[in-house]
């Protein structure tokens, strides 16, 4: 059986088009808007709620699988928005997946690759919707589909960015409290300089050693302001500077020159830009997003690059509600080091749960469910009651 098998696959090169013989059906994607617990200010902007575009794609053996797209403020952060990605979805991805093996998964995404040139928001959301399939008809978490976890527990930083340092320092407070968080994030670079240092120093110095304070400046900052800065940083007992300038030769310009690590995250968009950074030792740390990457396969190739250049590993997250954020935790704990943690906390800026069984926020980590494909249940009645206007669908 074997023999005859290889003999096949031998003989005729491109019989892997139907090696499994499971075929993607019908392709339905879905807005659902929810709002965030507060409104979270970024130097990009101010976010009153969160719009979830979920995928949902049918296959012959009638296993269903289930991805997300996020972005952050709409257009604010990049190319593609919520609205933009369904409607690549409906026209244009869709016509390429109906038919196709829903078995091979790679195989699948490199033929989409082929015709849809960027999107990679879009490609995140359509290859965890195959691994979610795929997982469910193996019987594997999408973890061990990408060749097997190595941790089941993620730590899990928190955001700060009410805009208010009082208040910011109270919600810190609760989430020691709450055994939730030790690791804080702070959103700075709409306000001047020295008013941002001193909303840092103030925070650092409230929490003190009871937790991890680093700043994300979401590439707000020109050079000169990022030297000045990543200094007054340092001094404030701030451990770590994500993306202070847009570039990544700007970023290359301020590595190890201070005593705090310098992340990259908006200029990593794919192995390429990664291997780019990384050839210069651009960065002390990648903070790996699977929307950013344009999956999970490609996240994945990008930690790898990471991983051979000494650049430490850091899950990041577009905000992402519980399948995108269930999807990237799959991902992350797979990964040979994560020393910086992750930032998983999407689901807990939402004020509505849309699982049938919340995930599991304990003791400063997420655990990474173990049921096979994504390991997660939406609620559909919840979802349903949060869509903006139901399923559309293209089907064969
Ligand atoms: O890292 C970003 O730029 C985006 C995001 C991640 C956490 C958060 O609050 O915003
Ligand atoms: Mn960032």
């Amino acid at each position: 059986m074997i023999h005859a098998m290889n003999h096949i696959i031998a003989s005729h090169p491109q019989s892997s088009q139907s090696a499994t013989g499971i075929r993607v059906e019908r392709v339905e994607t879905l807005l659902v808007d929810l709002p965030t617990i507060r409104p979270h200010k970024l130097s990009v902007a101010v976010m009153n709620g969160q719009t979830l575009m979920l995928v949902k794609v049918t296959c012959s053996d009638g296993i269903t699988g289930i991805g997300e797209g996020t972005t952050i403020g709409g257009l604010a952060y990049g190319g593609e928005s919520p609205e933009s990605m369904k409607l690549a979805i409906d026209t244009y991805f869709a016509p390429l997946m109906i038919g196709q093996d829903a078995g091979r998964v790679q195989a699948l995404m490199a033929r989409i690759g082929k015709m849809v040139k960027d999107n990679r928001f879009a490609k995140s959301a359509v290859e965890t919707a195959l691994l979610d399939a795929q997982g469910k008809r193996t019987g594997l978490p999408i973890s061990e589909l990408l060749g097997g976890r190595r941790r089941d527990r993620l730590p899990v930083a928190w955001t700060l960015a009410s805009g208010d340092t009082a208040r910011d320092i109270a919600e810190a407070g609760k989430m020691l409290d709450l055994r939730r968080h030790r690791i804080f994030k702070l959103k700075i670079g709409a306000k001047d300089l020295r008013t941002d240092i001193a909303h840092v120093a103030e925070i650092k110095r409230a929490l003190g050693d009871r937790a991890a304070v680093r700043v994300d400046v979401n590439m707000a900052w020109n050079e000169v302001e990022a030297a000045w800065g990543m200094a007054a940083l340092a001094d404030a007992g701030c451990e770590l500077v994500e993306q202070p300038v847009a570039t990544a030769p700007g970023l290359s310009r301020l590595v190890r020159r201070f005593p705090t690590a310098l992340m990259a995250d908006e200029s990593i968009t794919g192995p390429e830009s990664a291997f780019e950074i990384a050839r210069v030792h651009g960065a002390d740390v990648f903070a790996i997003k699977i929307e950013q990457n344009g999956g999970l396969f490609n996240a994945q190739r990008t930690a790898a690059i990471a991983d051979a250049a000494g650049i430490g590993l850091y899950g990041g997250t577009m905000l992402e509600g519980a399948p995108g954020t269930v999807a990237s935790a799959h991902l992350f704990a797979t990964f040979p080091r994560l020393d910086w943690g992750t930032e998983l906390f999407g689901p807990l800026l939402l004020t509505e749960e849309i699982l049938q069984e919340p995930l599991d926020y304990s003791d400063f980590e997420l655990t990474v469910p173990n049921a096979p494909g994504l390991g997660i249940a939406l609620d559909e009645d919840r979802v349903a009651f949060f869509a903006r206007d139901g399923f559309a669908r293209k089907s064969r």
